[in-house]
């Protein structure tokens, strides 16, 4: 028996919150949501509610003692990854969960707890009567906070309507991040703000308002959601968006429907790029607003992609790949003196010109464009200083880093020439922990492109390339695979044979040469 009892692959959450007879919101939505994402779902009642669709009646509490022995029986056999909290019905309940969370925090400190802290029922009447004050000993133990304006304002005892006011005061009462919903308010849109403590930065995503009664449950499955993908590791700013789609995607099933309120609607895991939000950022919204930039040139390569791209740190390595008939290839030079910096830029630019390769330059925006470069390549901390009018209208192109979804969709609102996903896998040549992607995640990423070429990037070597490669991506991106490469001439025909799309072709040289 004890063996069936044992593991599952899926992440395990539990949800510490209410049941809904209704089956519209509380732990009902809790499981509907996890069961479509992916995660396995331990539900610890804290109250038998009655309610429907017009009104609640009762808020029956459970009794501790049975929560206790939930934990009990759950704990050594289905240990949480995330913990999701809705309804806390009473102090007493309060008080055994602030302990469990201390106990299982001590043990388990990577163990993240989401706090939807639910007050008012929807449909009406008060589900909680829990202050301020007596929450104030939770708030220490919650890594997400999920509350709406009215809740927000509530426990700061605030009447602030400004999102980032409230989410500082928050994370200053021990919250590590808070993402207010702004779903409630009226208008044209729903704006979400999200606030990280650790990372002091904040996230905010929009999305066209959806009109549709079918929204019972809507919020707790907001916090499910998220407890979901955290569960699956994605970074706060990943799993915002994914949660953002998700409910997009539930309230969409319904749009239109008015006059009953019914439940919302769990689907799938998202993928459309119409459900996700857009990215509200100082750059992506600029005055007046960016250009498209040029795009590349692909016609050489066949229309199978813009093909291999090798990125080397010296003039050297582009002497000895361009030869190869090289398409796209990127200068990445690190800690050069300024006058270092300009001469391998100049001689760079001067050797692309007469291979005709589509030269990029690393980091240098402006060198690249004093000099003539093809494009510059500039990550996602480059992006804030980086004068994007002056690359623009200096006629290079723009390839940009991104690390999750979120950063896709705001580097796509740029409309650069490409977009770069890393690090596919774990590699040597930069420092990219919790950056790591992996193949399931780059094909989720790649459902939302538009037209805008595609790279792969990180840990992408002869072995691994060709898995890449059927993923769909326009091109790979590699350094060591060929710099660190017995015989890097040898391994570029190879990489290059794979990018060439002819995928019966996958017996090269240099591998069998390293089998055998
Ligand atoms: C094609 C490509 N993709 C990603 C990167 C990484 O750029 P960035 O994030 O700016 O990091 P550094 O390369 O500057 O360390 C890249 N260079 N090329
Ligand atoms: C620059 C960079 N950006 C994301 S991963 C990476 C390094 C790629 O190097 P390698 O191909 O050797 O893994
Ligand atoms: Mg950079």
């Amino acid at each position: 028996m004890n063996n069936l009892l044992s593991h599952t692959d899926k992440p395990i959450i539990w949800s510490i919150s209410g049941a809904d007879c209704s089956g519209g919101a509380g732990i009902a939505a809790d499981i509907k949501t996890a069961h479509v994402l992916g995660c396995e779902l331990c539900h610890l009642v804290t109250a038998n509610t009655v309610q429907n669709s017009q009104q609640l009646v009762a808020v029956n509490a459970t009794d501790v003692t049975i929560l206790q022995q939930q934990e009990q029986i759950l704990i050594t056999d289905k240990p949480p990854q995330v913990i999701k909290i809705g309804l806390i019905a009473n102090a007493e309940q309060l008080d055994w969960l602030v302990n469990l969370l201390v106990m299982l925090k001590s043990k388990k400190p990577e163990i993240m707890v989401v706090y939807d802290p639910v007050g008012q029922a929807s449909v009406g009447g008060g589900l909680s009567s829990l202050s301020p004050a007596q929450l104030a000993a939770l708030l220490p133990c919650i890594d997400l906070l999920t509350p709406n304006l009215e809740e927000a304002q509530q426990l700061t005892e605030s009447v602030s309507e400004d999102m980032t006011e409230l989410s500082r005061r928050l994370t200053q009462l021990g919250v590590k991040q808070v993402i207010i919903k702004g779903g409630h308010g009226g208008g044209e849109t729903s704006v979400d703000y999200a606030y990280s403590a650790n990372e002091q930065r904040a996230y905010q995503l929009v999305s066209p308002r959806i009109v549709t009664d079918y929204s019972h449950g809507g919020g707790c499955t907001f916090a499910s959601a998220l407890a979901s993908f955290l569960a699956h590791h994605y970074l706060l700013r990943d799993a915002f968006t994914l949660a953002k789609a998700f409910i997009q995607q539930g309230l969409k099933q319904h749009q239109g429907k008015l006059g009953y309120y019914g439940a919302f609607e769990q689907t799938q895991w998202p993928g459309k790029l119409a459900d996700f939000p857009r990215v509200i950022t100082e750059i992506s919204d600029q005055s007046p607003p960016l250009p498209a930039f040029n795009s590349l040139s692909i016609e050489r390569d066949n229309h199978q992609g813009l093909g291999l791209y090798p990125v080397v740190d010296s003039v050297e390595w582009l002497a000895r790949l361009m030869p190869l008939g090289i398409n796209i290839i990127q200068l990445r030079l690190k800690g050069l003196s300024e006058q270092a910096l300009r001469d391998e830029i100049s001689r760079a630019v001067e050797l692309s010109q007469q291979y005709d390769c589509q030269l990029f330059i690393n980091d240098y925006w402006q060198l690249a464009i004093e000099y003539g470069a093809y494009g510059v390549h500039i990550g996602q901390e480059d992006l804030i200083d980086a004068d994007l009018h002056a690359i623009a209208q200096a006629g290079l192109r723009l390839g940009v880093s991104t690390h999750g979804c979120y950063e896709f969709l705001l580097a796509q609102q740029l409309k650069p020439s490409y977009l770069a996903i890393g690090a596919i896998f774990p590699t040597t040549t930069k420092d990219m922990t919790g950056q790591i992607q992996g193949l399931n995640n780059l094909r989720q990423i790649l459902q939302l492109a538009t037209d805008i070429p595609v790279v792969a990037i990180g840990g992408i070597n002869l072995e691994r390339a060709p898995a890449v490669w059927q993923t769909g991506v326009d091109s790979l991106a590699v350094v060591t695979a060929i710099t660190h490469a017995e015989n890097p001439e040898q391994a570029t025909r190879d990489l290059q044979r794979i990018c060439s799309g002819k995928k019966d072709l996958y017996q090269f040289d240099s591998v069998k040469a390293s089998c055998s």
